[in-house]
Parts: C-alpha cells; sequence; structure tokens
C-alpha cells in the first residue's frame, strides 16, 4: 500500500488548474506523502507544477479527464495496484461524479465538500459543514479507502517552490460500456470563474432582472480575475442569469476567501453553498435579514446604492 494521498489534477489547455495545485498543497499540509494523479492526453506542464506545489509523483493516465466515468475507471485501475492512503478531488462536478463512482466500484465511501482535511495515526478525516451550514462536522469513512472531495475556493495559494514531480506513465483504461460523452458544449463564462473564484459576489432576488447582475459584474470585473459572480436561487430560476450560477443546496457549493451577498436574504437553502467561505460580507435594506447572522461584515442599505460606490472605490485603489 503506497503511504501517500493521491490528489486527482484537473487540467485546462493542459495546465494545471489552481484548484488542483491548492489541493495539493492542502494535503501536504496534513504531513502525509502526496502523489497526484492526471487524466490527460498528455502530462503537459503538470510534472513541473504539481511537484512545485508539493506532489513527489504524477500518475498519468492517458485517457479524456472531463470524463468522470473514465476517470473513475482510470482510479479505479491505480488503486487496485498500490491502494493510497486516500483520495482527495476538487469538489467540483468531474470531482464529485468521479469520486462518486469510484466509491460504488470500491464499495467504500465518499465524504462530499469539505473544507479541511487531517491525518492522524493513518486515519483521514474530512471537516464539512453540516445541517444546512449551520454547524462543522468532522466526517471518517469506515472500514474502505477514504475518498474526499474538497473545496478547494478558500484553500491558500501554494508555494509552488519544491522540485519537479517524477511523472509514471499507466496505461489507459478500458473505456467503461455505460454512458458516452458525446459532445462538450460550452458553459457561460461566468459559470466557469465561480468554482476557482476566491471572491464571489453574489445577487439575489433584490436585483430584479438579467440587468440589475450588470452592477454586481461591474464590481467582480474591477475586483479582478480572480472575482466571479454568483447568485440565489430566485434569479436562477427566473432564467436571469444561468443556472450554473446557482450556489446552495442544489446550487454550487463554493468556499471562497470573501463572499459579498447582495440583497439575498439568507436563507439556510443558500447558506447551505456558501456557509465554508472564509469572510461573508452581506448587504441588505433589512437590518433583520438572516443573512446578518451568518456575515462577518453588514451593511443595512440599497444595494444598487452601495455596489457602485464599493466599485468606485476598488477601481480608486487599483
Ligand atoms: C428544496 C429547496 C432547495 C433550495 N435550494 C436553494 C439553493 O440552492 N440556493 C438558494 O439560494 N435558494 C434555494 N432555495 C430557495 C430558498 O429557500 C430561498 O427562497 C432563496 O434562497 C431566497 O433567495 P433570495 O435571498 O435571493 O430572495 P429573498 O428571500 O426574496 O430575499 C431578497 C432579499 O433582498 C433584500 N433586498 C431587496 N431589495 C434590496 C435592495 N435594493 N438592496 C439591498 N437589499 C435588498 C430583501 O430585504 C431580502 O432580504 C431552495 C428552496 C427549496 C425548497
Amino acid at each position: 500500500m503506497s503511504n501517500a494521498l493521491w490528489v486527482l489534477v484537473e487540467t485546462r489547455d493542459a495546465v494545471p488548474t489552481d484548484a488542483a495545485l491548492a489541493l495539493i498543497a492542502e494535503a501536504g499540509r496534513t504531513g502525509t506523502p502526496v502523489e497526484a494523479v492526471l487524466v490527460a492526453a498528455e502530462p503537459g506542464t503538470v510534472a513541473e507544477r504539481a511537484g512545485a506545489a508539493g506532489a513527489s509523483t504524477v500518475h498519468h493516465v492517458p485517457a479524456d479527464g472531463r470524463d468522470p466515468e473514465l476517470v473513475a475507471a482510470a482510479l479505479a485501475a491505480l488503486v487496485a495496484e498500490d491502494a493510497p492512503v486516500a483520495v482527495l478531488a476538487p469538489a467540483n462536478t468531474v470531482g464529485a461524479e468521479a469520486l462518486g463512482r469510484l466509491a460504488a466500484i470500491l464499495d467504500t465511501g465518499v465524504i462530499t465538500e469539505v473544507t479541511a482535511v487531517q491525518v492522524a495515526d493513518g486515519v483521514v478525516t474530512g471537516t464539512k459543514s453540516g445541517y444546512g451550514g449551520t454547524r462543522l462536522v468532522h466526517c471518517q469513512v469506515n472500514g474502505g479507502l477514504p475518498l474526499l472531495t474538497v473545496r478547494t475556493g478558500g484553500l491558500p495559494a501554494p508555494a509552488e517552490d519544491g522540485p519537479a514531480a517524477t511523472v509514471t506513465a499507466h496505461p489507459a483504461p478500458e473505456r467503461p460500456a455505460r454512458t458516452t460523452l458525446v459532445e462538450f458544449l460550452p458553459t457561460a463564462g461566468d459559470a466557469a470563474a465561480l468554482e476557482d473564484a476566491r471572491i464571489v459576489v453574489s445577487g439575489g432576488r433584490a436585483m430584479g432582472g438579467p440587468e440589475g447582475f450588470d452592477v454586481l459584474r461591474e464590481l467582480a470585473t474591477a475586483l479582478g480575475p480572480t472575482a466571479a459572480v454568483a447568485s440565489s436561487r430566485p434569479p436562477a430560476d427566473s432564467g436571469w442569469v444561468p443556472v450554473e450560477l446557482e450556489v446552495g443546496i442544489s446550487g454550487k457549493k463554493v468556499a471562497p476567501d470573501l463572499y459579498l451577498a447582495c440583497g439575498i436574504s439568507g436563507a439556510s437553502q443558500h447558506l447551505a453553498g456558501m456557509s465554508g467561505s472564509r469572510t461573508v460580507v452581506a448587504i441588505n435594506k433589512d437590518p433583520q435579514a438572516p443573512i446578518f447572522t451568518v456575515a462577518d461584515f453588514g451593511v443595512v442599505g440599497d444595494l444598487f446604492e452601495l455596489v457602485p460606490a464599493i466599485t468606485a472605490a476598488v477601481r480608486a485603489r487599483s
């Protein structure tokens, strides 16, 4: 059995995502050796970047890493050769589905949406929010190989000062027959940015329509490329923004450094998607709005006056 934590590394245009590199560094903070698993046509720059972030080895499987069924099959074949201490993946669409499938293949448990990982005496524990975002809980897998999806938005960027990792080549998995990925459709640009964003500017029903989100996009643009726009459920349900921008129990789970909730009341279903955020700032006209109970900083006022003023202040500083 390998004594390492395995981290599933995703790439965009053959470059590892910031989320994957941050997850390698988070795994390294447990004091356990870290190895990366890359499912992609070519290793690209992953050996250098993953090594610099703290991985000693990159297990390279030449297959389409955007297909969760292939990723699960690749991981299952690797685990059969050399089982790790645990497998970690970013808590995004591919990571969640791939580890869910892997759990079914290996008959083990998967802990989803964790915000921190600990390893003590070989036992892996994931910290996650529970009970609608009102509590933090520690979870462990009983018996089988622990699988964990990790929210990466709030993880610090790695130092990237380590040596390049060794690349170990593995054969492509046999294609599982249950599904065929026919075509990748483009997602909204906003949606692609949300999962890795360190700042999330989120709007609720108070935005009033699609054009209401313009003030949030202007603020996100002023804050720079690490900022992205999100929404509560009503704007997504009403078609004001793409459904991929919805945050909550039935939407995306985000854990950025800063979550700015604008005109969002703070329903438990929404809190479940953003309670892992490091700092929450809320703007709401109603001083009794429940969002203020979870906010680190609250501003009672009209978002259509306050948000443009914040944007102007950010632009003035930069
Ligand atoms: C099964 C289920 C799943 C759900 N899943 C989700 C989910 O994943 N995500 C989610 O978000 N919701 C989800 N919901 C819906 C959830 O219960 C709430 O209805 C929803 O979150 C409310 O959205 P909101 O805060 O934008 O709107 P509202 O609750 O209507 O709040 C709007 C807020 O804006 C404030 N406001 C109005 N005008 C202004 C202004 N000009 N300036 C500043 N503040 C202003 C108001 O004071 C109010 O607090 C789910 C519900 C169910 C039943």
